[in-house]
């Protein structure tokens, strides 16, 4: 099998979402597209594989060093800009460039495995590194400061309610003894402390897996990122535009897949309603959603847990 090269990043289900978005991509004299959450790049190569020389493709990510390694990629390409922001900010963006709509949009969430890679970002219970784990290290709060001053409680939600964790308590309150005698400081530490709690049955799977997922995505604030994100990509959609999201979460696919379907979008009440009152979707899933194939989970063991959704803008005026 072969393993990627450090600093670089496999790009998970790949011809997939690309040919999902293509539909997307109609006649239009200048099509343009979103990589919201651009990485190393792997997916908006492959987009912009499919676009003319008039075409553009802007490309965002919150992380400052992944902006400098698209810039380093992309920067020759006319087609191309590249923005550092919150891709809740996307609509913010896209005016600022005068698109008032787009034709594709494109979100694979979570790390890159840069991030993780890199001991000094703080990521990884492998490489020992500074406890921070913020994608964008000049914004929010890292994750030491913060392991270092909540309650126990709330350490022990985000463990359970973000990571999954069934041992969420007991290391909730490990890590509040622990950081009364030494403040938390570094990810070895952490993930040395976990290992005292969490048994540890399968020899290929690091005990602290869970916690630090858990961490990541409350310290980031990744699923109030895809909340917001959801409706202000769809309102930037032209009719006929697409969206796919590449999840790694349980929790991240099923927010998608409710907004998809519209759930949060569809009157709730109690009442009966006729359906003729029963308002119009402003869009509609494309098909099931899609799983990376047994080749692709063997060369590449993250894309195990990668979900592909599209979905498809079907008017201008909702949202
Ligand atoms: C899984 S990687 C994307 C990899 C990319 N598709 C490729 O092929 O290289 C996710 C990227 O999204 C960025 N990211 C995560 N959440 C973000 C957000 N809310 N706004 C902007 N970028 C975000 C991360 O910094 C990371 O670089």
């Amino acid at each position: 099998m072969k393993t990627p090269a450090p600093g670089s990043h496999v790009t998970v289900l790949l011809q997939e979402s690309v040919a999902m978005l293509l539909p997307a991509l109609g006649a239009g004299a200048v099509r343009r597209c979103v990589d919201a959450t651009g990485g190393r790049g792997g997916h908006s190569a492959a987009l912009l594989e499919h676009l003319q020389h008039q075409d553009m493709l802007l490309i965002l990510d919150r992380d400052p060093s992944a902006v400098a390694a698209l810039q380093e990629r992309f920067g020759h390409d006319e087609r191309v800009v590249v923005r550092q922001a919150r891709f809740s900010e996307i609509r913010a963006v896209l005016q600022s460039l005068d698109w008032d709509s787009v034709d594709a949009i494109l979100a694979d969430l979570g790390v890159s495995s840069p991030q993780l890679d890199e001991a000094e970002r703080g990521f990884s219970f492998l490489r020992d590194g500074p406890l921070d784990m913020r994608m964008d290290p000049d914004t929010g709060i890292s994750a030491a400061e913060w392991l270092n001053t909540a309650a126990e409680k709330e350490i022990s939600q985000v463990l359970k309610n973000y990571g999954e964790e069934r041992f969420a308590r007991p290391i909730a309150r490990k890590i509040v003894q622990e950081r009364t005698q030494t403040p938390l400081q570094r990810t070895g530490q952490l993930a040395a402390l976990i290992a005292t709690v969490v048994p540890r049955h399968d020899p290929g799977f690091n005990p602290a897996t869970r916690s630090f997922q858990g961490i990541r995505i409350f310290i980031n604030h990744e699923l109030e990122e895809l909340e917001q994100f959801l409706p202000e990509a769809m309102a930037a959609l032209r009719a006929g535009g697409r969206l796919a999201i590449i999840s790694f979460h349980s929790l991240e696919d099923r927010m998608v897949k409710r907004f998809f379907r519209a759930d949060s979008y569809r009157v709730s009440s109690d009442l009966p309603l006729r359906a003729a009152e029963i308002p119009p979707l402003p869009w509609r899933a494309i098909g099931k959603s899609l799983r990376a194939g047994a080749a692709e989970v063997q060369m590449n063991p993250r894309s195990r847990s990668a979900v592909l959704r599209v979905a498809e803008r079907s008017d201008r005026h909702a949202a």
